[in-house]
């Protein structure tokens, strides 16, 4: 059934006002005849009125009813449920991808549809443009590969990029989501085979944060695998050769950021699903010279720190105890860190002590408990490896298990990619602790490589836990009308609004000035009812706003740190000057909405 904006929350009416007035003006195509129907930006399909059916040479190449918008929506959603019918009872893999191949397919023919349908079911279809499915979309990309999206940059390219950058046909990027394939989710190395993820992230950008479709772009940087499997796969559509490394990859990349940098001064850049080594040096070396954020890194840790903040407030607990919590964090990579670091530093500013910060964080990698005994201690891992002589009971390397045993942490963070890490007995010792609200973050993507599922913390930990997942589960009916409620810790809540707040304040940098203001923005978020209730994060039918809030306040941020060079017609003193509401408005009525512009000047 059609309906024009079908989100959940009342808080949006706001937001319906404010999109009407972000429709775009009328803007002439130079294409005719099937170009435009080719075209997936320009097509409207039977959508065509007649007049731009005359004026564009597309009589007789249509059939000659015209549609609505909103009857096409309707067709596409029938045929939508029409296949969930017909493939009831197959294996989740087949309906998985017979839903994204339906999706994909009207992403190719109509985006303004595509958007559309995508930003009303936001619910239902994220999980098959985003986590999980994406992943499984990835690793069948070669087999599943029609037609190219995005820009693909190979080690063999190399002194060619700058020109190369000019093969994008549109004049303008705001927003480039940028991957070397190397830790796509939790499925390790893909190869090219990772663009999925770049595609699916800035799907999440339109949806979300209203950035232009035809100013986004996934980019893939082959610089070759060491996927054995993938080399030696005869469909396999990217470099056959290993992976390059040290000086040699750096130089891939640094010729890449200098040419979008050229062309795009104000693009955006999101680094995504790099392997670790990757992902701390570009951050290194890119942050203070372009417009660029590793989400894994920065957003996750600030999706991860807003739980565990509302973790401690649904313990009944004022926020001043969030220091005393016990934190047990399983993965030492990109992600693990950022959000390690970033829960530090937070409590360094709340209790004002510096040294004693990580005393309450333990880190356990896939060698165990992190101590300073490690042999070759990574070094991005040292400020949280415990000293022995601090941990009594507890040695270098000890398991999960015994961790939890000792700990009796109040929360255990996952993060480490490995499904089923969280296992029976590490559940049953974590209901043991004595916590008052034991709260369970099961991080990992997809869906199988999550720590553990809600329906096994639930039944294992207890009802009385919090629980958050990186994918989607369903809510965990307990018994007796009692429900377990399942949060999707994601950094799709923080993400989209770092990239649109830095984007709309022409931000020179990103900084953790305004990563601590789009965490902050989204902890405090959530009424303290919905804490009790469990509930850590908002619906994500109410992405669309809270993406505004985010923007806005990194916006804030970004302007408070003199970072601000403003955007389009507004300038750095006009945004300096916008109050806490004007900067909200701002974002919104810079927010793209997919609907169908005319294609010709009324006469
Ligand atoms: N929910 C979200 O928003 C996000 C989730 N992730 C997920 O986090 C996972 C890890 O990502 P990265 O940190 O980038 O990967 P990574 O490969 O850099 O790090 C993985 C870490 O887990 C550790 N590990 C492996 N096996 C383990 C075991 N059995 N027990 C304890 N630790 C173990 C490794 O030693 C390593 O320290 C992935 O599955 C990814 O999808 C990443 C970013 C955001
Ligand atoms: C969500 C995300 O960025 C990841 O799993 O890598
Ligand atoms: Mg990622």
């Amino acid at each position: 059934m059609w309906n024009l904006t079908r989100f959940a929350s009342s808080r949006l009416s706001r937001t319906r006002r404010l999109f009407s007035s972000a429709i775009p003006g009328p803007c002439i195509v130079h294409k005719r005849g099937t170009d435009i129907l080719h075209d997936p930006w320009f097509n409207k399909d039977t959508g065509f009125p007649l007049t731009e059916r005359d004026r564009l040479g597309l009589r007789g190449l249509l059939p000659p009813r015209v549609i609505s918008f909103e009857h096409q929506y309707d067709r596409f959603m029938d045929s939508y449920h029409s296949l969930e019918k017909n493939t009831k009872g197959q294996p989740d893999s087949v309906v998985a991808l017979a839903k994204w191949r339906i999706l994909n397919r009207l992403h190719d023919r109509n985006e303004t549809l595509y958007y559309r349908v995508l930003m009303d079911n936001i619910k239902d279809f994220a999980p098959i443009i985003y986590t999980p499915t994406v992943g499984l979309v990835c690793q069948n990309y070669s087999g599943l590969f029609r037609r190219p999206r995005g820009m693909y940059f190979s080690a063999k390219d190399k002194g060619e990029m700058m020109s190369m950058i000019y093969n994008w046909p549109a004049q303008h990027v705001d927003m480039i989501v940028l991957t070397d394939g190397s830790r796509i989710l939790g499925l390790g190395d893909l190869g090219v085979q990772g663009i999925g993820i770049p595609i699916g992230k800035l799907d999440m950008y339109v949806a979300a944060a209203g950035i232009n479709p035809q100013r986004i772009l996934p980019v893939m940087l082959d610089v070759g695998t060491n996927n054995q499997k993938l080399l030696e796969d005869r469909l396999y559509l990217g470099l056959r050769q290993p992976r390059l490394e040290g000086e040699e990859y750096l130089s891939v990349v640094d010729e890449f950021m200098e040419a979008v940098h050229t062309r795009w001064p104000k693009a955006v850049v999101q680094f995504e699903d790099f392997q670790m080594k990757w992902a701390f040096e570009t951050l290194d070396r890119y942050r203070k010279r372009f417009c660029m954020f590793n989400d894994d890194i920065q957003g996750t840790a600030g999706v991860a720190l807003a739980g565990l903040l509302g973790s401690a407030r649904a313990q009944g607990r004022s926020l001043a105890n969030f220091p005393d919590q016990k934190i047990v964090v399983v993965g030492a990579g990109s992600a693990g860190l950022g959000v390690l670091s970033t829960a530090v530093q937070a409590v360094a500013r709340m209790t004002g002590k510096q040294e004693t910060a990580a005393q309450n964080f333990y880190l356990l990698d896939k060698d165990g408990l992190i101590t300073k005994e490690r042999k070759n201690l990574d070094p991005a891992a040292a400020p949280f490896a415990k000293d022995p002589g601090q941990i009594v009971g507890l040695r270098e390397g000890a398991s999960l298990l015994e961790v939890v045993k000792k700990v009796k942490p109040d929360v255990l963070l996952g993060l480490s990619g490995v499904g089923g890490v969280f296992n029976e007995e590490v559940l049953k010792a974590l209901r043991e602790s004595g916590a008052t609200r034991p709260a369970i973050f099961a991080m990992s993507n997809p869906t199988m490589n999550a720590e553990c599922t809600a329906a096994d913390a639930f039944k294992h930990a207890g009802e009385n836990i919090v629980f958050a997942s990186g994918s989607p589960f369903e809510n965990v009916q307990l018994g007796n009308g009692k429900v377990g409620y399942v949060n999707q810790a994601n950094n799709m809540y923080l993400f989209p609004g770092i990239g649109l707040g830095s984007l709309v304040s022409g931000a020179r940098f990103i900084t953790d000035g305004m990563l601590q203001a789009a965490a902050e923005c989204l902890a405090s978020y959530m009424s303290d009812e919905e804490i009790q209730k469990g509930i850590l994060y908002p619906s994500i039918n109410s992405i669309r706003h809270i993406t505004a809030e985010v923007g806005a306040s990194v916006l804030r941020a970004a302007v408070a740190e003199g970072l601000a060079e403003g955007h389009g017609e507004v300038g750095p003193n006009e945004l300096a000057h916008m109050s806490k509401e004007e900067t909200v408005e701002y974002v919104f009525r810079n927010m793209w909405f997919p609907i169908y512009s005319p294609l010709v000047h009324e006469k």
